[in-house]
């Protein structure tokens, strides 16, 4: 295990009961824990072409606008209803707590573009799928999917495109 791992919280009962939230902010908090976290996050992905991450608000943006950094590539933005200014495409999703639904420019993408999908944490996987819909309903190529921190116990994996390659840094 990484020592920064140690840097991730458990809050029980957040923001549901029964719900174990794994807070990431005491690592993004730390200079070099969050520094690691984005390096072990982009290794896999260096010397992959890629033209964009593409990232779920809010959390994902955290770790996504750094790993575009660490890669070289754009970064297109997937927001919660009613945040994006133009015209927009949308997907439903459900994930551990809840559902909603997430939006992307109806232009952020062009046909065959290469992008990494990325988020903070893999739960039941509804979330990085609901990116995924929006990212080939624009005829966009989705390269991977990286997430910090996968929760094994909602079972993402076992939901996701086994063609797709799916990177977890930290798993518990
Ligand atoms: O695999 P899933 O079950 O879909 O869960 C994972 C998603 O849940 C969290 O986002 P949340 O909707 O809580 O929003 P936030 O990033 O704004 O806190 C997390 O940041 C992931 O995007
Ligand atoms: N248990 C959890 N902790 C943090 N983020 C989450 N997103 C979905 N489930 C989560």
């Amino acid at each position: 295990m990484p020592d920064w791992q140690a840097l991730i919280r458990d809050i029980p009962d957040f923001p549901k009961p029964g719900v174990v939230f794994k807070d990431i902010t005491p690592l993004l908090a730390d200079a070099d824990g969050y520094a690691a976290a984005v390096d072990a996050m982009a290794a896999p992905w260096r010397g992959v072409a890629l033209d964009a991450v593409l990232a779920v608000e809010s959390r994902g943006f955290i770790v996504g606008a750094a790993l575009a950094r660490a890669l070289g590539t754009g970064f297109v933005p997937v927001r919660k209803p009613g945040k994006l200014p133009a015209r927009v495409h949308a997907q439903d999703y459900d994930l551990e707590y809840g559902s909603d639904r997430l939006e992307i420019h109806a232009d952020a993408l062009s046909p065959g573009a290469r992008v990494l999908l990325v988020d903070d944490v893999l739960a039941t996987g509804g979330t990085l799928r609901a990116a995924l819909a929006l990212a080939r309903q624009q005829g966009a190529i989705v390269v991977g999917a990286a997430v910090l921190l996968e929760i094994s116990a909602l079972e993402g994996r076992a939901r996701w495109e086994p063609d797709v390659a799916l990177e977890a840094t930290l798993a518990c």
